[in-house]
C-alpha cells in the first residue's frame, strides 16, 4: 500500500511539474503576441469597451484615449491649433500632439492596454438594471424598454445626474418617435440613480463649432426647438416619474406631460436667472396657467425650489408617493392605466391638446428664440465658467 502510495504521488508530481513546463511557454507565446500587436479587431472591441463603460474615467484619461485613438487612426496630429479659448478642443490638440510621431501600431496597442485596464478596474454598464436588454435598446444614453403595454424611456446617465448631452436630446426624440408608433398603450419617463435629471448638460457649451459662440446659439436654438415639439405633439398619454431631483428643462417639460408622478424625494428647481437663462420647455405659458402667474414667477424668474410636495400642491405634480413604496406603487398603477383602450387614451388627449397645440408651438418658437440670446450674454457664459470651473471642466 506504502509503495503504491508513493507512486501515486511521484506520477501526480510529475503531472504537475510536467504541466508547468509546458503551459508556461504557451502562455508566454501568447502574452508575447499581444505585447507585440493588437489586430484591428482587438481595436475595435476596445473601442466598443470603452462606449459600455459606465463609471467616467475622469477627464485625463478621456484626453489620453482620445489621443491615442486620433493617433492610431489619423496618424500624428494633423489639427491646426485650437485657439485659446477653445479650451476643450484645445486640450485634446496637446493631448494628440504630444504623442508626436508614436507609430499607429504602437498607439493602438496603447489604446487596446488602456481600455483593458479601465475594463478591470471600473464597473462596466453590462451590470444595467436588472430586466433591462441593453442590446435591444440601441441608445447610449438611455434604456428603453416596452413591456405590459408601456415603454419606458429611462435618462441613463446616473454619474451625470442625468444630464441631457446632445447626444441624449437626439436619442429622446428617436425614442419618442418610435413609442409613438409602437403598440404601447402610454409612455413614461423616468431617471436611471438618484437623479430624475440635472437639466442641460452644461459642458454642451463648450463644444464650440468652427462658426464660434454665435452658430452654437443657433445650433442650440434648432435642437431645442425641435426637442420641446416631440413634447407638445406625442400622441399617446406621456408620463413623468419622477424618481429624485429635477433642475432646468427637465422640470419645465413636466407642463407638457399628461401626469407627472413623483417621489417624495424629488425637488423642482429652474435656477434660470442664476443661469442668465430664460425659461423654456413652455413653461413661460404652462407654469402661468398650471400654478398661477406669481407661483410661476417665484420658480422661474427666482429660481424658488420647490418639494414634492408644494409643486404637487401647486398642479405641477399630480401625486406624491413616500420614496420606499415609490416605484411599486406607480407601476402598478401605471400597468392598470396601460390596460385601458390605447384608441380612446389617444383621442382622448388629441382633444385636450389639439386646442393648445398652435399656441404651445408659438411659444416654444418664442422662447428658443429668447434663448438664443440669452445663451450668448455674459451673464450666462459667466455662470456656465463658473459651474465648470467649480467641477474643474475648464
Ligand atoms: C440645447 C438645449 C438647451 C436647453 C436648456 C435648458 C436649461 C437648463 O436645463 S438649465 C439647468 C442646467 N443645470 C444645472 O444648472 C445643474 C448643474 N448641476 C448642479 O448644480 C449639480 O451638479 C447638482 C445640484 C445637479 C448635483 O450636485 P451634486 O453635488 O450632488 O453632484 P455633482 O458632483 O455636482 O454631480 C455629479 C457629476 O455630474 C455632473 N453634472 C451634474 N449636473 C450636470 C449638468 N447639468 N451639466 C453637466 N454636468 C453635470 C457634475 O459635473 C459631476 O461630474 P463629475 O463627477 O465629472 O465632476
Amino acid at each position: 500500500v506504502a509503495m503504491a502510495h508513493l507512486a501515486w504521488r511521484l506520477a501526480q508530481r510529475w503531472c504537475q511539474s510536467s504541466l508547468q513546463v509546458i503551459s508556461f511557454p504557451v502562455v508566454q507565446l501568447h502574452l508575447n503576441r499581444t505585447a507585440m500587436r493588437a489586430s484591428q479587431k482587438d481595436f475595435e472591441n476596445a473601442m466598443n469597451q470603452v462606449k459600455l463603460l459606465k463609471k467616467d474615467p475622469g477627464n485625463e484619461v478621456k484626453l489620453k484615449l482620445y489621443s491615442l485613438y486620433k493617433q492610431a487612426t489619423e496618424g500624428p496630429c494633423n489639427m491646426p491649433k485650437p485657439g485659446v479659448f477653445d479650451l476643450i478642443n484645445k486640450a485634446k490638440w496637446d493631448a494628440w500632439n504630444a504623442l508626436g510621431s508614436l507609430p499607429k501600431e504602437t498607439a493602438r496597442q496603447n489604446y487596446v492596454d488602456l481600455v483593458s485596464s479601465l475594463s478591470s478596474s471600473l464597473e462596466s454598464s453590462s451590470q444595467v438594471e436588472p430586466g433591462t436588454d441593453r442590446k435591444s435598446t440601441g441608445y447610449e444614453t438611455l434604456m428603453v424598454t416596452s413591456e405590459d403595454g408601456i415603454t419606458k424611456i429611462m435618462l441613463n446617465r446616473p454619474t451625470k445626474k442625468n444630464a441631457l448631452n446632445v447626444e441624449m436630446y437626439h436619442e429622446i426624440m428617436h425614442a419618442l418617435k418610435a413609442a409613438s408608433k409602437d403598440d404601447s398603450a402610454i409612455t413614461v419617463l423616468t431617471g436611471n440613480g438618484d437623479y430624475y435629471s440635472s437639466g442641460n448638460d452644461l459642458t454642451n457649451f463648450t463644444d464650440i463649432p468652427p462658426g464660434g459662440v454665435e452658430e452654437k446659439a443657433k445650433n442650440g436654438a434648432i435642437l431645442l426647438r425641435e426637442f420641446v415639439g416631440c413634447f407638445i405633439d406625442f400622441p399617446k398619454p406621456l408620463i413623468a416619474v419622477v424618481n429624485g431631483p429635477a433642475v432646468g428643462i427637465s422640470v419645465t417639460l413636466l407642463g407638457l406631460f399628461d401626469a407627472v408622478y413623483a417621489s417624495d424625494r424629488a425637488t423642482f428647481h429652474t435656477p434660470f436667472s442664476h443661469l442668465g437663462q430664460s425659461p423654456e420647455g413652455c413653461s413661460s405659458y404652462t407654469f402661468p396657467k398650471i400654478m398661477s402667474p406669481a407661483k410661476a414667477t417665484e420658480m422661474l424668474v427666482f429660481g424658488k425650489k420647490l418639494t414634492a410636495g408644494e409643486a404637487c400642491a401647486q398642479g405641477l405634480v399630480t401625486e406624491v408617493f413616500p420614496d420606499s413604496t415609490f416605484q411599486k406603487e406607480v407601476w402598478t398603477r401605471l400597468k392598470a392605466f396601460a390596460k385601458l383602450p390605447p384608441n380612446a387614451m389617444r383621442i382622448s388627449k388629441e382633444i385636450i391638446r389639439n386646442r393648445e397645440k398652435e399656441k404651445l408651438h408659438a411659444v416654444n418658437a418664442e422662447e428658443c428664440s429668447v434663448l438664443q440670446g440669452r445663451w450668448l450674454s455674459d451673464e450666462c457664459m459667466n455662470a456656465v465658467v463658473n459651474f465648470l470651473s467649480r467641477k474643474s471642466k475648464l
